[in-house]
């Protein structure tokens, strides 16, 4: 029944704000915000159709570790992104060269929701400044041209890029949106847009400073 309710009242809105409660007033970042967003933006997803889904089911199986750490035994290392890159680097749980004891650490595992952060970014700049006429697929494919696919093999690229031409219209796409009209979309868009660019810019600084921006 709390499902069936929560499923009932979800907008994009929630997905957003949730965003917004990611930065600690130290900026730091907490990583069961940034999982939940992400769980949001995966059932948003999954709204547009089952094209989507072996996107989607790799995003799950993502935030599912993330998940698995956080409540794990080790879980209170996992409170901030800050914590977990400090324990896990300090701990040697990361693979830094090549792929080998730990597939699953939480740094290269967040890295690649991290990158996909960049490719929404991009995306909802986009929208943000698009027009009735504008075509989804095309600002989806450039958003992610720009991002996620420097980081994908061409077998990737090939499926994401199909996948792409099945997206809805952008008025379909708004209505799956549920935040209202058009203007009010954009009014989300410019509230949301610059916290997720500031989740996206802490994270990147704190990879860059630990030099982790290429785990394999
Ligand atoms: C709205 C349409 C959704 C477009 C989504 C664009 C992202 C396309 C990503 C294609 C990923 C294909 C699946 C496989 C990926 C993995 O190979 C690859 C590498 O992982 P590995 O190092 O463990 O092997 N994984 C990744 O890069 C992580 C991808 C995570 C993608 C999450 C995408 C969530 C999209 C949410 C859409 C919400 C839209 C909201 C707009 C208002």
């Amino acid at each position: 029944m709390a499902v069936a309710l929560e499923d009932l009242k979800f907008t994009l809105q929630e997905v957003l704000d949730t965003f917004k409660s990611c930065l600690s007033e130290h900026k730091e970042v907490f990583l069961e915000h940034y999982v939940a967003g992400w769980r949001g933006l995966v059932r948003f997803m999954n709204c547009l159709g089952s094209v989507f889904s072996f996107i989607s089911k790799d995003a799950v199986n993502k935030i599912q570790i993330l998940v698995n750490h956080l409540n794990g035994e080790n879980g209170a290392h996992y409170v901030t992104i800050q914590s977990m890159v400090k324990y896990e680097l300090d701990s040697q749980l990361v693979d830094l060269t090549k792929r080998g004891s730990f597939p699953e650490s939480g740094c290269r595992t967040l890295l690649r929701l991290h990158r996909a952060l960049r490719w929404l970014e991009l995306f909802l700049e986009r929208l943000q400044t698009s027009t009735e006429d504008s075509n989804t697929s095309v600002m989806c494919s450039e958003a992610y041209n720009e991002s996620l696919a420097q980081h994908h093999a061409w077998i990737i690229r090939k499926a994401a890029g199909t996948a792409f031409w099945a997206l809805p219209g952008r008025a379909t796409f708004f209505d799956v949106m549920n935040v209202g009209s058009p203007e009010q979309v954009m009014a989300v868009l410019g509230d949301t847009l610059p916290l997720i660019s500031e989740v996206y810019q802490v994270t990147e600084d704190l990879y860059a400073q630990n030099n982790i921006l290429e785990l394999p």
